[in-house]
């Protein structure tokens, strides 16, 4: 049985994570960390959860606090802390507050669950990944981002959708960067076992339009509903399952890379990794075409120079 700890619990990610995970037989105990100002709200979202889990005869327990003490014993950590991106926001502009709570938080982490595996999903979720290594100094293996896996399951549905066969037939993994330097794998796409390029060969398929679909998903939700919520609630709660389960999954998560992907050093990057009880088990060896490996080094490029610009800013040797 695990206890876990989502920081930022007051928010939408935050709190749907909370209740996805606390009707999980594996996990008894979720602390709901929040800020004093959210403290109130969060006392709230723990009533109402504790209602619904009634109505399962579900017994997790769920401790809403503003202490750091209370992550003693995690086996996972969340952090879904942070301001959302505004009109008009360089992701620069994001970043530097964001990796200011994610310093603070990573810091408080080691000292109070030295032995927990960090999940970041506060955004830019690779520069994010880079400063929660840095400030906590633990293991890169025990530090670990979420957004290709998000990416992942958006591509796994378009093209599902547009074969109109089950999700479950689509293989699928986007790599690099949550954001606007994302790489679909699609040399590594499989439907129902068949490469997706054999696929296309009987029934046509307009990848330039899925891969335009999949690049504008999160805004297209975010124009029409304001935040993105299930999506990326029930990827985190994929990662943190196969986490504490031990289920040695192979998930596309972000880590810090140090050659793992030939010439990409010192940043943090989506790829394909096994996940298990200690984290990230391995990383699982890549062999892209040229033009995925020319868009991936693009990311690495992109992503790097905004964590060495964060990192200046705050002083993050
Ligand atoms: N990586 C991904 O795939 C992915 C997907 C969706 C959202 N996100 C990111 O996750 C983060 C949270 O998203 P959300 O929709 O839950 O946002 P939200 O605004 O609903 O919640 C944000 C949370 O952060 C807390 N917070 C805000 N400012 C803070 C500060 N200065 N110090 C401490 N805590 C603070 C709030 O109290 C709240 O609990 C954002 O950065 C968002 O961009 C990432």
């Amino acid at each position: 049985m695990a206890k876990i700890a989502i920081m930022g619990a007051s928010g939408t990610i935050g709190k749907n994570v909370a209740f996805t995970l606390a009707k999980e037989d594996s996990i008894d105990e979720i602390v709901l960390f929040a800020r004093e100002s959210s403290y109130e709200k969060i006392t709230g979202e723990v009533l109402d959860m504790y209602d619904a889990l009634a109505a399962e005869d579900m017994d997790c327990i769920l401790t809403p606090t503003c202490s750091y003490e209370d992550l003693e014993g995690c086996e996972v950590v969340l952090i879904s802390s942070g301001i959302p991106r505004k009109e008009g926001m360089s992701r620069l502009q994001l970043a530097i507050p964001n990796a200011k709570i994610v310093s603070e938080y990573s810091q408080a982490i080691a000292k109070h669950a030295p032995d927990s595996i960090i999940l970041i999903v506060t955004n830019p979720v690779d520069v994010m990944t880079t400063i929660a290594l840095k400030m906590s100094g633990f293991d890169k293996n025990r530090v670990i981002g979420l957004g290709n896996h998000l990416d992942s399951l958006r591509l796994k549905i378009i093209l599902a959708q547009y074969f109109q066969i089950n999700s479950g037939e689509i293989n699928t993994r986007v790599i690099g960067e949550h954001g606007d330097h994302m790489v679909p794998l699609l040399s590594y796409t499989t439907i129902g076992g068949v490469l997706l390029h054999n696929f296309v060969k009987s029934i046509p398929l307009d990848i330039d339009e899925v891969v335009k679909r999949l690049r504008s998903a999160g805004n297209t939700i975010i124009s029409k509903k304001g935040a993105t919520e299930y999506g990326p609630s029930y990827a985190v709660s994929n990662l943190i399952k196969t986490i504490v389960n031990d289920s040695r999954k192979i998930l596309t998560v972000s880590t810090y890379l140090e050659g793992e992907v030939e010439g990409v050093y010192d940043v943090s990057l989506g790829v394909p990794a096994i996940l298990c009880k200690n984290g990230i088990k391995s990383i699982v060896p890549l062999k892209m075409d040229e033009d995925e490996k020319k868009q991936f080094l693009d990311a690495a490029r992109a992503v790097k120079k905004c964590t060495y610009l964060v990192r200046e800013e705050l002083d993050i040797k």
